[in-house]
């Protein structure tokens, strides 16, 4: 009898998954594996669980039924967490801090210093190095606030590339930036793709990452509606589930499935 091969480990896994905010259930039964390499993006209308699935992912959420595990480990027992990138949605991050373009950055850093040391020759060539990938290089001594919203964007993700995360999760990195500044994120993230790095990125508006796309996931009404190749938003809006198979059109066949997506209101 030959020995039997090693499970693979996966960066992200959620198994039977449920949510609560204030007792209400937000995400139901969400089963979810992002593989090695892979960049999947998360789409869904408003309210369909997107943020609340990455901030679970995150554990900024406590899951009320089922696990997470990253890189094989329960969540509650995950200690690298410097392996994860997180870029939050923008309003919540930037408002009012205080603090240099390269300041914020260099904070991304941190999970992979020891506590007390002091700024490593490495820190700093990672810190130099994603302000290069994001485009901001030349103003690493701005203010946060004299940017653009766009540009304070790039100052989220360059933060979270300055910790070279094998894993980075971004919640609508897009959401209201122009199109050269997708263009310079979706370079980044090609960047990062590129040095095998795993990417889950929730997004409205795909715009120039569609290239990097590996897998799309759609969600509704806290499920996952939709799990398979890499979808534009305007064919996922016509998507309709019945779990392994997927129907583009306007009938729903499946029992369990309720209406069509109402993508209408999803848009900004
Ligand atoms: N802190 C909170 N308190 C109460 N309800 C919340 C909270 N956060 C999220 N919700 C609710 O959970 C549901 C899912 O929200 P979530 O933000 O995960 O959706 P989303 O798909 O990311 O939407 P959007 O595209 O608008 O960001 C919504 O009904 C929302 O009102």
């Amino acid at each position: 009898m030959t020995a039997s091969a090693t499970p693979a480990v996966h960066p992200v896994e959620l198994d039977g998954v449920s949510v609560a905010i204030g007792g209400r259930p937000i995400l139901r039964d969400v089963d979810l594996t992002v593989r090695t390499g892979d960049t999947v993006t998360l789409l869904g209308p408003n309210g369909s669980g997107k943020s609340t699935l990455v901030r679970a992912v995150t554990g900024l959420l406590p899951v009320v039924r089922g696990t997470v595990r990253l890189f094989g480990t329960p969540l509650p027992e995950f200690t690298e967490r410097h392996r994860l990138g997180f870029v939050p949605q923008r309003s919540t991050a930037t408002g009012g801090v205080p603090a240099t373009v390269r300041e914020v950055v260099a904070s991304g850093r941190v999970g992979r210093r020891r506590l007390l040391a002091p700024t490593s020759a490495a820190d700093r060539r990672a810190v130099e190095s994603a302000l290069e990938v994001v485009g901001l290089a030349d103003r690493a001594s701005y203010g946060v606030s004299q940017l653009s919203g766009g540009q304070q964007q790039r100052v989220l993700i360059a933060r979270a590339l300055a910790g070279e995360p094998d894993l980075l999760v971004l919640d609508e990195p897009t959401a209201g930036v122009d199109l050269p500044n997708q263009q310079a994120l979706a370079d980044a993230l090609a960047r990062l793709k590129a040095d095998g790095a795993t990417i889950l990125l929730v997004a409205h508006e795909i715009g120039p990452m569609m290239p990097l796309i590996d897998r799309t996931v759609v969600m509704r009404d806290g499920r996952v509606a939709y799990d398979g190749p890499p979808l534009t938003q305007e064919v996922a809006s016509h998507t309709h589930h019945d779990h392994d198979h997927v129907e583009l059109g306007a009938h729903d066949h499946a029992p369990h499935v309720a209406s069509p997506f109402d993508w209408d209101g999803d848009r900004r």
